[in-house]
């Protein structure tokens, strides 16, 4: 018998048989959402291990909160994070290998959705009509796949009031006008908040103890009730955080030094040039480091290290 024979004789019997179902072939040639596909809560926790530099807190929690959330099935609410910190410290980073993690495809998966503030809701007068399509939005993808995941970046440019919209999603409803929320992740980028983190990082050293002992208990109490009373936060006085529609909110600490070389390194790997710690020095050094004294944390974070590098 040829292979190519052999070939379709095995794929017709599987089909006979139902080992490989219509919906096993047609996944295979477009993008389906697959409610049952099992969560890989070790391949997420080795990525943000190996790509994820000086934010220990972050990933423990995002582990742990989507390990929780996946391994239930029936949860009484979607999940919702918010992600606060310093520009440059990973949080768009972070959400682009987590939706990895949910749907192959990423960003670029028709289930993962970004919102930007200023490119999606820039007008202040408009606030009713962003409102509402935001509900129509978030409703027709959460039915066609209740494990969408949303990500709404630049929270802190959100005009207050604007994500109040989706509260009756995120809230503990069985369903709401026949769709069932409960299965959906929703992800809050913001830089409010990054002052109180830098605050609470910059005492840890003042002190001489440990980044590493920093938990997430010494920042998220200050971090909701900062947001809360921020009115540049995307969730001033939100019913978000007054109904305890949060789930986490998760700290990303400033990055130091070390971190930023770190960020050469990886770019220089990712780019598959060799190691050159002279470059790694060069470009490290070239970025600003505040408080204005100690200079311990880079103030873009590790955002300008790729076109930086492209000067060396
Ligand atoms: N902690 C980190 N570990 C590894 N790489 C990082 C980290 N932080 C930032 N980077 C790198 O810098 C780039 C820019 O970071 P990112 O866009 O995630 O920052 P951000 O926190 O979302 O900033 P902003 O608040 O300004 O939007 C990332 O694509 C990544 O390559």
């Amino acid at each position: 018998l040829e292979p190519i024979s052999v070939g379709i004789a095995i794929g017709a019997a599987s089909l006979l048989t139902g080992y490989l179902s219509y919906k096993d072939i047609y996944c295979r040639f477009s993008e389906c959402c697959r409610e049952e596909q099992p969560f890989n809560a070790s391949a997420l926790k080795l990525d943000l291990e190996e790509k994820l530099f000086g934010q220990h807190v972050a990933t423990e929690v995002i582990v742990k909160a989507l390990t929780g959330f996946r391994s239930n099935k029936n949860p009484k609410k979607p999940l919702t994070l918010s992600l606060h910190g310093w520009a440059g410290t990973g949080k768009n980073f972070v959400s682009q290998i987590v939706a990895e993690n949910l749907h192959p495809k990423g960003l670029k998966s028709n289930f993962v959705h970004l919102f930007v503030s200023t490119l999606h809701f820039p007008h202040e007068q408009k606030i009713k009509l962003y409102q509402d399509q935001l509900q129509k939005w978030i409703r027709g993808n959460v039915s066609a796949c209740a494990r969408s995941v949303f990500i709404f970046d630049e929270m802190d440019k959100l005009h207050p009031g604007i994500i109040d919209a989706i509260k009756p999603f995120l809230d503990y409803y069985e369903q709401v006008d026949g769709v069932s929320y409960r299965k959906a992740i929703f992800i809050f980028l913001s830089n409010a908040g990054g002052d109180l983190i830098t605050k609470t990082a910059l005492d840890f050293w003042l002190a001489g103890r440990k980044r590493e002992d920093i938990q997430l208990k010494d920042l998220e109490p200050v971090l909701s009730v900062g947001v809360f009373n921020n009115k540049h936060s995307g969730l001033w006085r939100s019913g978000l955080i007054d109904r305890n529609l949060i789930d986490y909110f998760i700290p990303f600490l400033p990055l130091e030094y070390r971190h930023v070389k770190m960020c050469v390194r990886a770019e220089m790997r990712a780019r598959g040039s060799a190691i050159d710690e002279d470059i790694v020095t060069k470009v490290a050094e070239e970025m600003t480091f505040f408080p204005k004294d100690e200079k311990i944390y880079s103030d873009k974070g590790c955002k300008t290290v790729q076109s930086r590098l492209d000067f060396h």
